[in-house]
């Protein structure tokens, strides 16, 4: 059993403003509401693939009511500790000619109640796996997940950890079995400027040499990287697609991983469909459904095989109708 936690789940809400100026009102054309927070999505993109996994963390006020009720209408298994004062964060996405985010702080989190998630962590069996994902709210103490790795070692636990600069440092000493760093967070762990998945891999060797098992490193539209737990490296690429709205796609991706794996995938097979969960959820409104997933998975395919062979104008076509099936999936 897969299980996803999240410290700092989020409404998302998503505007379509057409101006962006500051110090005026600007007007927004359309407006869509998620239940967001890294742990969630990948738990939702799990659902999706129906990949068992419950969804864990810490909600509080209407807002937490939101998320649990979306979660729940969705299929989603949720345990979540509930605050008895605060709201869950509201984080706007102002999906404009550029994306400008703006990320609430979130509630305050008394340690009565981490103790209560730990507690109900604790109950989770040899075997499971445990993802540990986005930030921290900074009213908790910033190693969280190495405290949390510490905790629950020794249990047959596999950890998978995808979070930023020193959460994800302190991890690898517990030899995670899973970890998901960009190639922007890459570059500033190793004070370099990698873009592409051939130039991430130096890095990701790094990071398998310093713990982790499996270093997957995303790199936005061209594709990604994997170093394997034999320490092996893969690359991957993303079919050609139209950017809608990249938010959860990272998550998809670590989801897309986990997902590939459970169904006996190998590890390079395993990178190719996390890259086409990552690029499905990119070129979709909210998250990517299991259509759009397989979709996006089949041009992918097509366009590894056509690089092989060289030819190249079928995946164009292929692409193209992709785009016009999802526009269809959307509005029905
Ligand atoms: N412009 C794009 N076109 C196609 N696919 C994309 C694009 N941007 C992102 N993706 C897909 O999403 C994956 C993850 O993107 P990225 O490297 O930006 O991760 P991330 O920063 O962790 O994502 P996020 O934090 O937004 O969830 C990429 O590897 C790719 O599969
Ligand atoms: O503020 P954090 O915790 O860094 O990021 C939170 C967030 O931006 O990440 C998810 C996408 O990965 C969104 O659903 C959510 O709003």
């Amino acid at each position: 059993m897969i299980y996803t936690v999240t410290f700092n789940p989020s409404v998302d809400y998503v505007m379509h403003p057409s101006t962006l100026d500051m110090g005026y009102t600007n007007r927004s054309t359309s407006e869509e509401v998620y239940a967001g927070g890294n742990g969630i999505n990948v738990s939702t993109i799990l659902t999706e693939l129906d990949i068992d996994n419950v969804a864990m963390g810490i909600l509080g006020g209407f807002t937490g009511e939101f998320v649990l009720q979306t979660l729940q209408s969705q299929g989603i298994n949720t345990n979540f500790v509930f605050l008895d004062k605060g709201n869950t964060r509201i984080n706007v996405k102002l999906n404009g000619i550029i994306m400008t985010i703006i990320n609430g702080m979130g509630p305050n989190i008394p340690i009565s109640k981490v103790d209560e998630l730990f507690r109900r962590i604790d109950r989770i069996q040899e075997g499971s796996t445990l993802v540990l994902t986005g930030s921290i709210p900074s009213c908790l103490p910033e190693d969280m997940y190495d405290i949390m790795m510490s905790r629950f070692e020794n249990r047959g636990i596999r950890f998978v950890v995808d979070a930023p600069g020193n959460l994800l440092m302190n991890a690898l000493a517990a030899h995670p079995f899973f970890i998901k760093p960009n190639n922007h967070e890459v570059g500033r762990i190793f004070g370099a400027n990698p873009e592409t998945p051939e130039e991430v891999l130096p890095y990701a060797h790094k990071l398998h040499e310093q713990g982790a098992q499996n270093v997957l490193v995303s790199c936005g539209g061209y594709g990604a990287a994997l170093v394997d737990a034999e320490g092996n490296e893969h690359t991957t690429k993303v079919p050609p697609c139209r950017l809608v709205n990249a938010t959860g796609a990272g998550d998809s991706m670590v989801a897309g991983f986990l997902a590939a794996l459970d169904r006996g995938m190998s590890y390079g097979e395993a990178l190719n469909f996390a890259s086409a969960c990552g690029s499905a959820t990119a070129a979709s409104n909210g998250l990517a459904n299991r259509s759009t997933i397989e979709r996006f998975y089949a041009a992918l395919n097509h366009l590894l095989a056509d690089e092989k062979n060289k030819v190249g104008q079928e995946v164009v076509e292929v692409v193209e109708t992709l785009d016009e099936n999802d526009e269809d999936d959307q509005e029905s």
